[in-house]
């Protein structure tokens, strides 16, 4: 039985440190624990599951409820699987991962600098290689992001979107329609898509956790969701992945967890996903045609009190070829303070977290990702 939660004042803006501290450290040291832990000398062979969503699509809940199912395995395991069938047509994934090459093949270099990560104070634009990292590492990933605005939303959206900050300025930085003509036209279409089937697996995610279906619907009214454009240049000495081998000094991107509540994943043919096992082996996830992969972040892994798993992953391309990836990044709406979820609260469990803003978890998260904070919500 749920036991009554004490809940803290909510904060209420970002000088409230305390809980913005805590959720920075606690992911630090959820991050760090992940990485450090040593196994006992357990072989279980590690598999990651591929979920056909399908018949989540049905009109009966029995169908729904065994898909969701499969949902809660995985996420109580690795917090990591693909799904296939998931409804969004197979021609805009390819159109999409064709933008991400034209996006950063076509456009020079000073017409990239205008839309410089710099300039946004809630994450948005173009990513040089190297200015972000997350381990001080020296990454070789590009980068261009983007997120809500009613225009990219099929429901039109409430007119309450807020940004990381608070704010409700417009947040993205477009390229000029000339300079890449059916650009916006193209991520909007995928955009749209991308956040119908998020809105969709937040239903079967509450129902995995012993939730009414709707549980989230008001939550995810105007959300934040980000999309990220990534090119990861091919290696400089190509060798597969075996477990021997360590990230190199060729790292694409360095381990981490997302932020946000569940991360949906497109990835062009190459592989060069890494991920962290549960009994913390580095596994490749290779790309699996016509899928997604869907995995927990930390704001899900914290809402759940640790329930569901954020999964710890990486980025190396071994190979001889360039890989472009598009991941989608799904959240509540940022306005939207989030308790413990009840159904994961118990005298034996009792809340681990103190409510927090959504908004203000993830720009804390972000503000760790580049030098003195990149000035974010600041
Ligand atoms: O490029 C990929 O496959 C993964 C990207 C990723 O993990 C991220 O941007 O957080
Ligand atoms: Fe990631």
């Amino acid at each position: 039985m749920a036991a009554a939660i004490q809940t803290p004042p909510i904060p209420t803006s970002r000088n409230d440190l305390s809980t913005f501290d805590e959720a920075r450290k606690g992911a630090y040291a959820y991050l760090q624990s992940r990485l450090t832990h040593k196994p006992a000398a357990s072989n279980e062979p590690f598999e990651i599951p591929v979920i056909d969503i399908s018949s989540s699509f049905s009109s009966s809940l029995l169908d729904r409820q065994a898909v969701a199912d499969k949902i809660c395995a995985a996420c109580t395991t690795s917090g990591f699987f693909y799904i296939t069938n998931h409804g969004v047509p197979l021609p805009t994934c390819a159109t999409m991962l064709g933008e991400a090459k034209r996006f950063f093949k076509s456009l020079n270099p000073e017409q990239k600098e205008l839309m410089h990560l710099r300039n946004s104070k809630v994450g948005m634009g173009w990513e040089p290689k190297a200015y972000t990292s997350i381990a001080g590492d020296t990454e070789t990933k590009e980068g261009f992001n983007f997120g809500y605005e009613a225009a990219l939303d099929k429901t039109g959206g409430d007119g309450l979107y807020r940004n990381i900050d608070g704010t409700n300025v417009k947040g993205n930085q477009w390229p000029r329609e000339e300079e890449l003509p059916g650009f916006f036209e193209n991520m909007r279409e995928y955009y749209s898509e991308l956040l119908q089937l998020a809105r969709h697996l937040f239903r079967l995610f509450a129902l995995s956790l012993a939730l009414p279906e709707d549980h989230f619907d008001s939550m995810t009214t105007h959300p934040g969701g980000t999309v990220r454009l990534l090119y990861y240049p091919p290696a400089k000495t190509p060798s597969p992945f075996s477990s021997s081998n360590s990230a190199s000094s060729e790292i694409g991107l360095g381990a981490h967890s997302d932020y946000e509540c569940f991360t949906l994943l497109l990835c062009s043919a190459s592989s060069g996903l890494e991920i962290l096992s549960p009994s913390a082996k580095w596994t490749p996830a290779p790309p699996v045609p016509g899928s997604f992969i869907v995995n927990v972040a930390d704001f899900m892994m914290r809402f759940t009190n640790g329930v569901y798993k954020s999964t710890v992953h990486r980025v190396v391309n071994r190979a001889a070829e360039e890989r472009y990836s598009v991941p989608f990044f799904f959240s509540v709406n940022y306005d939207q303070v989030v308790e413990t979820l009840p159904s994961c609260v118990s005298e034996e469990n009792p809340a681990k977290f103190p409510p927090i803003r959504a908004g203000e978890y993830v720009l804390q998260r972000f503000s760790n990702t580049t030098e003195g904070g990149g000035g974010y919500g600041a």
